[in-house]
């Protein structure tokens, strides 16, 4: 059952939060919506899918290919209770997820506002209002819609008692998705089920010392598979770690910036900057033959290569204890993506329990990961400090 790792952790579920916004009104569904990266559509329904058979709820999608969007229709159970249980922080392929309400097809474009009003007025409240659409069309005409749209929308959705007068955080928030023109989807959303990011991604700045851009995906990774206190925790200054296929040296770049001692493993060339930086040591060598002298904080991995030979190497480091915690890509081939992803994480599952190491594993395809999902393997004093057991 493809879905993050869990090798201490169930599926978080809405219990162990504070009381949701979802138990204020009553809201009828009929499905799910989601964001993914363009081209990976069939691995998020898959996704949805699997989420949705756990609470034996059942349905089907409609994907269009390299649009980024899933609709997951639901035939049989209630969406709600399916996305109760999302937390989307922990889908691997979903970057947004929303709870789908009505799917409004519009008849007369000179009137959007009122088919909405119609739609959500028996419903429940909500606290915000957005427009958007998550489509890259090139004129941008659906953009420049949804932005036309939110004055007179907000304003109607209020006089018609669906939206609060003021912005809160007590009732879910409603998103209408445009998916053009003609197809507006209102779907309702609350934290952290769904993402508090327009979209589900995360704007980072790049910075013009960082050697390549693989640094955002690093900064990404860090920002959004762990909360503010787990990060504060597992990555600290003075700590030490390892990159391997370190070259040009972005990773590296960034573990210095949080105050990390980095060996960078690659025979390629690291530039000239960290070369010379003393909280660098650039070592030539194979990056899966490369062992540590002493144990390590850190150990990342961004090498090109075989998902399996990452894993199988990966493994190595938390199994003969010479890391805490490692972060690393996976590579994926361009067909049977999930079931890659899913061989990888069972044979970590196996070599983890075989060598009696408690973890906590996240993966996630972040947004400045291609062909790619990005990996995360916390073990030691982490699990204890976050209860993990
Ligand atoms: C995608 S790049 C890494 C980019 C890097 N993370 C950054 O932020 O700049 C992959 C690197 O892996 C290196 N590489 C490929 N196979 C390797 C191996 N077996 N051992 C060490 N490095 C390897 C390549 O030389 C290349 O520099």
């Amino acid at each position: 059952m493809i879905g993050n790792a869990r090798m201490s952790q169930k599926y978080p579920t809405s219990s162990s939060r504070k009381r949701s916004p979802l138990s204020s009104g009553k809201y009828s569904a009929i499905g799910l919506l989601a964001y993914c990266r363009p081209g990976f559509e069939a691995e998020c329904a898959q996704e949805l899918q699997n989420i949705a058979s756990l609470q034996f709820v059942y349905g089907y999608s409609k994907i269009d290919k390299g649009t980024g969007v899933v609709f997951w229709r639901c035939s049989q159970g209630n969406p709600l209770d399916v996305y109760k249980e999302i937390e989307v922080s922990r889908c691997i392929f979903a970057r947004q997820v929303f709870c789908a309400l009505h799917d409004i097809e519009i008849e007369d474009t000179t009137d959007r506002v009122s088919p909405v009003v119609e739609a959500l007025r028996p419903g429940g409240a909500f606290g915000f209002l957005h427009i958007e659409t998550p489509l890259e069309d090139e004129a941008g005409s659906l953009q420049k819609l949804a932005k036309k749209l939110t004055a007179p929308m907000s304003a109607a959705l209020r006089n018609a008692g669906v939206l609060s007068k003021a912005k809160t955080d007590e009732l879910p928030q409603l998103h209408l998705v445009c998916l053009s023109g003609q197809h507006i989807i209102a779907a309702l959303a609350v934290h952290p089920n769904s993402s508090a990011l327009p979209l589900g991604i995360p704007r980072l700045r790049f910075r013009n010392e960082a050697p390549s851009r693989s640094a955002l995906k690093i900064e990404e990774a860090f920002l959004t598979m762990l909360t503010p206190a787990e990060r504060e925790f597992v990555l600290k200054r003075g700590q030490r770690g390892v990159d391997l296929g370190a070259a040009p040296g972005g990773w590296t770049w960034y573990m210095v910036t949080q105050g990390v001692k980095m060996t960078a493993v690659d025979h390629g060339a690291l530039q000239q900057e960290l070369l010379e930086d003393p909280a660098v040591t650039y070592v030539s060598d194979d990056g899966y033959v490369y062992k540590p002298q002493r144990k390590v904080d850190w150990v990342v991995c961004d090498i090109v290569d075989k998902p399996k030979r990452t894993m199988e190497r990966m493994a190595d480091w938390l199994c003969y204890d010479w890391t805490t915690y490692a972060l690393f890509n996976l590579k994926l081939p361009m067909k049977t993506r999930m079931d890659e992803v899913e061989a990888c994480l069972q044979r970590l599952q196996e070599r983890l329990l075989g060598a009696d190491i408690e973890s906590e594993v996240r993966v996630k395809q972040l947004y400045h990961d291609r062909e790619e999902v990005t990996v995360l393997a916390l073990t030691g004093h982490f699990l204890t400090a976050f209860q993990k057991h």
